[in-house]
């Protein structure tokens, strides 16, 4: 029962490499083009949160992400047994948070280097932790409304 885990682990391990294989092979703020003005890989840090919020603030993110880990591994003994998409947005949400937890204890800041220029709009340098919390804040609200929608229609069935 404890395979959403191994997802969290491998979600970390994957997340470490790329980070690693970004500072072993590419200067700060070398620059590669993937696609010409969409996508490209650049070598950046950020010691804030998204869009380099509350920058420096590490005790404050420390604190945050153990709320966020414990919170995480609560929901996921209580209510991810029956539900598997909870489980595994779950598990991608506590891989990103460890992600990004590694760097912010380890180097005191957070390497990034997914860099998307959408519509003229140069987003965020972001990392694959950033997008295993993305990808689990955002299924986990899809899990809530698919389950809202069984409820409600199991009443209506009654
Ligand atoms: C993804 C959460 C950010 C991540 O939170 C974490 O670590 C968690 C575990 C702990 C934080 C201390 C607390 C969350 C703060 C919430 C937040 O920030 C609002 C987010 C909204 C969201 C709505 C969609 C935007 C997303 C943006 C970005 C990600 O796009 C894929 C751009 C990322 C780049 O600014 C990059 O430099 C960030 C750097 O890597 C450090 N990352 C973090 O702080």
């Amino acid at each position: 029962m404890y395979w959403y885990y191994i997802i969290a682990v491998v979600i970390i391990a994957i997340d470490q490499l790329s980070k690693w294989t970004i500072i072993k092979t590419m200067e700060l703020g070398e620059q590669i083009t993937v696609i010409e003005d969409f996508f490209y890989l650049t070598s950046h840090r950020n010691t804030g949160a998204a869009w380099g919020i509350l920058e420096g603030q590490m005790m404050f993110f420390y604190i945050v992400t153990v709320v966020v880990v414990i919170g995480v591994v609560y929901y996921m003994q209580k209510y991810a047994k029956g539900n598997k998409l909870l489980a595994i947005s779950l598990s991608f949400i506590l891989g990103g948070a460890i992600g990004n937890f590694i760097d912010r204890l380890f180097r005191k800041e957070v390497v990034d280097f997914f860099d998307f220029i959408i519509i003229n709009y140069d987003f965020p340098i972001f990392n694959i932790a950033d997008s295993a919390l993305v990808v689990g804040v955002s299924l986990i609200i899809i899990a809530t409304i698919i389950d809202e929608i069984k409820t409600k229609k199991g009443k209506a069935d009654k």
